[in-house]
């Protein structure tokens, strides 16, 4: 039997869980505050043999609590019996509680609401955490305060948590979330929270990458490598040495790239374009995609190996509708940085009016909308007004990588740009962008209509003709 100590200043969550662990075979002990909870536990002497003293085997305390808070007192009680687990509970968390938490020492972060049966399993492997190992925690020194994170959803405690426990690991790490739900920010937390948050956070877009420079972007080329590799060039991998390495839009790697990943990451070694001799590159792999990489590697578009190298620990954004408690806290937040001190609001509606929308675009998209408002609306207060119309549903690549497609066409455009520059060849970028663009187009249509020529020129709306005569032109069956 293991004696369980709740310190909590809600009685009916004092209660419910006493009950749950007695029923688990627990002696069970509350304390309303920190300080009644370390009477209890601290060792007097010359008190009475009347005095309760309790030697707990684990805690499970709130971090907010009248007096002293949950994670100062943690500190204290761990001063009394370093092995003790604590779990700490918390309503309203942020980034920076459960960083604190788990960075102090903490065993477990759990968000309340959370029902009876997941505390019982929590309270089960903090005690059998004591009987294995102890684990080494870092002191909580290097934590630098910050809010850039918001969120108060339970969905969201549950990113932070998780934050909380990856980001001293130093194992990969999958972020997945539809489009602008904040994954890059969440990546940056993982970096900035990690023992490697000294050394560089390097953003890797693969997607966006001209097909042909891909290599020389990662990996780097020495000077004469290639045409137009005028000088040495390092690569974003080797700039990455001793950080991490973003990869965004990790799903839209084409299969030839995900290879030479793999290699890399098993061997930590990178060879710049032209080189014959690879140079050691050490950096924590984060990577983030809006896909479904198990449907990507089940229709053979994503590599089974690279996947199960990049899923060791997994963080998964929920989409804003599913989180609609956060919207009044981010647009705030979104108005606030427009204007230090705060000196602006959302009216009633205004926030009624955002709470109820659909947000396809995500925090991004929230984020845009209070931009708009702000400028249209001068005045103190924003109104449902000045806000401009809700997203619609957009086409997938619309609303999931306008900026990999933006920058894919300047990509190109640089290259051809150059190229042309080079071989003495001007006037043709025009037509090649179109010729490029329209081939693509039509070719994916068609393979969604499985190769319906009729269905293909309604979806596309051009003439079944017209339809005709460019695939001829591109040659494409
Ligand atoms: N929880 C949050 N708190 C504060 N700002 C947020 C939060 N989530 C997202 N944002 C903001 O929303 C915008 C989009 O976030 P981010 O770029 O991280 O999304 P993403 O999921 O990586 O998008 P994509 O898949 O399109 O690359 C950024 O301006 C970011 O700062």
């Amino acid at each position: 039997m293991s004696n369980v100590l709740i310190v909590d200043d809600e009685p009916a969550i004092c209660w419910a869980l006493e009950q749950a662990l007695q029923d688990a075979g627990h002696s069970v002990y509350t304390a309303a505050s920190a300080e009644e909870a370390l009477e209890l536990t601290e060792q007097k002497t010359g008190e009475t043999d009347s005095a309760i003293q309790v030697t707990p085997d684990v805690v499970m305390m709130d971090v907010r609590l009248p007096g002293i808070d949950g994670v100062a007192a943690m500190n204290r009680l761990r001063a009394q019996g370093p092995q003790t687990p604590v779990i700490i509970m918390t309503a309203f968390g942020n980034l920076d509680t459960a960083i604190r938490a788990i960075n102090n020492g903490a065993f477990e972060y759990l968000t309340k609401p959370f029902d009876l049966d997941q505390a019982v399993e929590v309270i089960r492997r903090a005690l059998q955490s004591t009987e294995t190992e102890s684990v080494e925690k870092t002191s909580a020194e290097k934590v630098s305060p910050g809010e850039f994170l918001i969120g108060k959803s339970a969905p969201m405690q549950d990113v932070f948590r998780k934050i909380a426990l990856v980001a001293e690991n130093d194992v990969p790490v999958l972020i997945t979330g539809e489009s602008g739900t904040g994954k890059e920010l969440v990546a940056t937390a993982v970096h900035r929270y990690s023992s490697r948050s000294e050394q560089p956070f390097v953003p890797v877009c693969v997607p966006a990458m001209s097909e042909a420079l891909v290599e020389s972007e990662l990996f780097g080329h020495v000077q004469g490598a290639f045409t137009g590799a005028e000088k040495q060039r390092t690569g974003l991998l080797t700039l990455a040495h001793q950080g991490s390495a973003f990869f965004d839009e990790i799903g839209d790697i084409a299969l030839s790239t995900q290879v030479k990943l793999l290699r890399v990451l098993e061997n930590r070694q990178v060879t710049a374009v032209g080189s014959n001799q690879s140079q050691a590159s050490d950096f924590r792999l984060i990577a983030a995609t809006n896909r479904s990489l198990e449907d990507q590697v089940a229709k053979g578009d994503f590599r089974e190996d690279l996947f199960y190298r990049l899923n060791v620990f997994r963080i998964e954004l929920p989409p804003l509708r599913e989180r609609r408690e956060d919207i009044p806290l981010l647009a705030q937040h979104f108005l606030d940085q427009l204007n230090s001190p705060r000196n602006r609001w959302l009216s009633k509606r205004t926030l009624a009016e955002l709470s109820r929308r659909e947000w396809y675009g995500n925090v991004r998209e929230l984020k845009n909308v209070i931009d708009h408002a702000a400028i249209v609306n001068r005045s103190e207060v924003i109104e449902p007004e000045d806000l401009p119309q809700p997203s619609q549903k957009l086409s997938n690549i619309e609303s999931s990588q306008p900026e990999t497609l933006t920058k894919a066409v300047q990509n190109w455009i640089d290259d051809r740009l150059q190229t042309e520059e080079t071989e003495g060849t001007t006037g043709k970028i025009y037509e090649s962008f179109l010729d490029k663009a329209e081939s693509i187009l039509l070719e994916r249509t068609l393979k969604s209509t499985g190769g319906n020529r009729q269905e293909a020129a309604r979806r596309l709306g051009i003439h079944r003709q017209t339809l005709r005569e460019k695939l001829k032109r591109y040659d494409i069956k």
